[in-house]
């Protein structure tokens, strides 16, 4: 296994059909014979080409297999340095992205309501037994 490290800009050298590297989880692959063969196109990895494509190859729920076609691709490790890009996310993720930033606005509207009928309830509650307990001591 290779140890060789390389920088971001290294990396981003390769950024060819013909020599290209990506980066998945802070390590380095050449995906230059690879590419021709990926059942999901040419076009997705051309589109990470020199960059991370950590978030674009998780996105895709990839099987055990080409996990190890992974590994046969590795040719070494990815030396972050300060001010290097964070993982690119495939563009297709941008609108699933909106998606969920809709679903958790909404969730955030559901959740007031749900803790506001609670506490509501609470406080029924509470006066309920205060009034009661009134009513016994009366
Ligand atoms: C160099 C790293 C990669 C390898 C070794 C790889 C390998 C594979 C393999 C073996 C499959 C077949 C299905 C499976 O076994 O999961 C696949 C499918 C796919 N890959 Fe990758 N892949 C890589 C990178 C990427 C990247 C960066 C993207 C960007 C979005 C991508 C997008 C896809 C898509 C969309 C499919 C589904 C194709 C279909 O089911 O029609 N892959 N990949």
């Amino acid at each position: 296994m290779s140890t060789k490290e390389y920088t971001y800009q290294d990396v981003a050298e390769h950024n060819t059909k013909k020599d290209i590297f990506v980066v998945i989880h802070d390590k380095v692959y050449n995906c230059s014979k690879f590419i021709d063969e990926h059942p999901g196109g040419e076009e997705v990895l051309l589109d990470v080409a020199g960059q991370d494509a950590t978030e674009a190859f998780e996105d895709v729920g990839h099987s055990d297999e080409a996990r190890e076609t992974l590994e046969q691709l590795l040719v070494g490790e990815l030396k972050r340095q300060p001010g290097d890009p964070v993982p690119k996310a495939h563009t297709n993720t941008y609108s699933a992205n909106n998606g969920s930033t809709t679903t958790g606005g909404g969730f955030g509207i559901y959740s007031v309501v749900a803790i506001g009928g609670l506490l509501g309830y609470l406080a029924f509650q509470y006066f309920q037994a205060q009034s009661e307990a009134q009513g016994q001591s009366a």
